[in-house]
């Protein structure tokens, strides 16, 4: 039987969907139900943030639309393919071929250059780095100094940049970034920010990040808002005031 999707996770540019997502974490009493149906489609080449306060299920859907975490219902698309539905090994694999990840704390390999860390993945794939690209991504990065140096050599920022890179290089089909600049200086933020949102315009990358800062959400397209596991709002073309403005009313209705 052929699934029906709803119209946003139909839509043909959506690189990645969620439909109907469920997540219960626990049992019984203690059950929590962090994603409550959440059905949103994130659109190829464009930037998106989630936002929400606290315990809104930010995480929780940006780890089941990458395969981190299973959802407990519900369909979790990448592409074609349903994540909710794949092996622990499928969804290594596709972690690794088809997804980037930049996390808060850069989550780079201590003991490797910034190079070996920036084609790890690749290598781990099996597949070729594209010299070009890896020549740009460093370039634009202002990294090309610092690739024989390894991360503990390197400033937060610095790090950062590597980890940016590390997700670009292998062309995923999506980037997930979680908190990017959580650890870093207004200055290097902006930094990481603005080459996000050039590689979206540039590169055609899609890119999705979870952050508290509307700051940084002002850097997106669009702006997908979470309150109590449930979509509850998106705003096209955010500014810092209209995220702030949409939070501030979130936050009043609860
Ligand atoms: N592993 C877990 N076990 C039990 N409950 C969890 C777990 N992870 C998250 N939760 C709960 O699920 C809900 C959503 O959490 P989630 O971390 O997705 O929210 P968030 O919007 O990312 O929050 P924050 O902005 O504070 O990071 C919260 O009530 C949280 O306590």
């Amino acid at each position: 039987m052929q699934t029906q999707y709803p119209p946003a996770a139909q839509d043909a540019m959506a690189a990645v969907a969620a439909v109907d997502l469920v997540k219960v974490y626990g049992s019984g009493d203690t059950a929590v139900r962090a994603l409550d149906g959440v059905t949103v489609g994130f659109t190829r080449a464009q930037f998106t943030a989630i936002m929400g306060p606290s315990g809104s299920g930010k995480s929780t859907l940006m780890h089941c639309l990458a395969g981190l975490d299973t959802a407990t219902s519900g369909q979790a698309l990448l592409g074609g393919t349903d994540l909710t539905r794949q092996s622990d090994r499928v969804l290594t694999k596709v972690r690794r071929e088809r997804i980037g990840f930049v996390f808060q704390s850069f989550n780079l390999l201590p003991q490797l250059t910034a190079e070996q860390n920036i084609l790890l993945p690749l290598e781990l794939a099996g597949r070729k780095a594209d010299r070009h690209l890896f020549a740009h991504l460093t370039e634009s990065l202002g990294i090309t100094g610092r690739l024989s140096h390894r991360p503990g050599e390197l400033s937060g920022g610095q790090q950062q940049r590597v980890a940016v890179a590390r997700a670009l290089v292998s062309r995923p089909e999506v980037v997930f970034a979680d908190e990017p600049t959580g650890n870093l200086d207004s200055r290097s933020g902006a930094e990481v920010l603005l080459f996000l949102r050039n590689s979206v315009r540039e590169l055609g990358q899609t890119v999705v990040m979870v952050t508290h800062d509307p700051g940084a959400a002002a850097y997106a397209d669009r702006v997908v808002l979470l309150a109590d596991g449930k979509v509850a709002g998106e705003i096209d073309h955010p500014d810092h005031a209209s995220v702030t403005e949409a939070l501030r009313s979130l936050a009043a209705q609860r």
